[in-house]
């Protein structure tokens, strides 16, 4: 039985995360962890309010979907308490994700930091990491529900480093090109543009446009639904107890 603790547990992705573990007899859910709930136990589970309090608890694996400012202390309190971490939390830098694997190789403790569980969408950052070494000309569309915290995503963000990994880095459209309001062109990353489009009705969606002499690729994915990053989070939790490291991205895992 793998004992798992969930920070964030109250929020969309963390409620369909407590479904998922609920539904797996090898999961237990031991904890859940957020600073705002005002009851003490959820389900016959201990709910905690700080994570402090979780030192000593005996658990495998801390899932955490919780907020951006918080997700780089999060999996740092994971690793150094010994719960495996499994984090769909976005926003870290690429500086604390290199500082979290080093921690993580120090204890010889598996985890997981994944900009996105669902299959497909990691199938599309392949497919474009693939496509860019045809089509260095290329930008990135993530369309969100509106009560997402930070833009751009972490998927877009990951999409535009694997990108980079085989494109030269390159300033696209015209050099004397005037935005005449400012953020029009979108982010800038080494020369390719990310826009965030943050709409209600939207789950999590992303396009990656490629364009040539004449020709045109579009690649798109679609979340629909929350269940949609489940599995990845279920696999996800089972092989972090067989690494002894932390990995960025659910594709060093498939
Ligand atoms: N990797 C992936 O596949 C996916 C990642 N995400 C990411 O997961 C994160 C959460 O997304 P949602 O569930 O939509 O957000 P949400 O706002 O619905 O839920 C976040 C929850 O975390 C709680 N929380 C805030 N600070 C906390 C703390 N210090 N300790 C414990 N709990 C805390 C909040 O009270 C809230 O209930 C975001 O960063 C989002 O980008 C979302 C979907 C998929
Ligand atoms: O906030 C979300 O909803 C999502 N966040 C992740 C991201 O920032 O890429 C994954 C997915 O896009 C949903």
């Amino acid at each position: 039985m793998i004992k798992v603790i969930i920070a964030g547990f109250k929020g969309r992705m963390g409620t369909a995360a407590v479904n998922m573990v609920f539904e797996d007899d090898t999961l237990a859910l031991v904890a859940v962890l957020d600073p705002f709930a005002q009851e003490t136990s959820f389900k016959g589970v201990p709910i905690f309010t700080d994570k402090a309090d979780l030192v000593g608890i005996s658990a495998d694996v801390w899932i955490d979907f919780t907020q951006p400012s918080v997700a780089y202390e999060h999996t740092k309190f994971a690793i150094e308490n010994g719960f495996r971490p499994v984090v769909g939390t976005t926003g870290f830098s690429e500086t604390q994700i290199a500082e979290l694997l080093a921690l993580s190789e120090n204890k010889q403790l598996g985890g997981l930091i994944a900009p996105n569980f669902a299959i497909g969408a990691v199938l599309l950052m392949e497919f474009a990491q693939k496509a860019a070494k045809f089509f260095p000309d290329v930008e990135i569309i993530e369309l969100h529900h509106d009560k997402k915290k930070d833009a751009p995503s972490g998927t877009a963000i990951k999409t535009a480093e694997l990108i980079s990994k085989v494109r030269p880095a390159k300033r696209q459209g015209v050099s004397d090109e005037t935005e005449m309001i400012s953020g029009a062109r979108g982010a800038d990353f080494e020369g390719m543009r990310l826009h965030s489009v943050r709409l209600p009705g939207l789950v999590a969606h992303q396009e990656v446009i490629f364009g040539a002499n004449g020709e045109g690729l579009t690649l798109r994915h679609d979340s629909y639904d929350r269940i949609s990053f489940m599995s990845g989070v279920n696999l996800g939790v089972k092989k972090v107890m067989t690494l002894d490291k932390l990995v960025y991205g659910l594709e060093h895992l498939l």
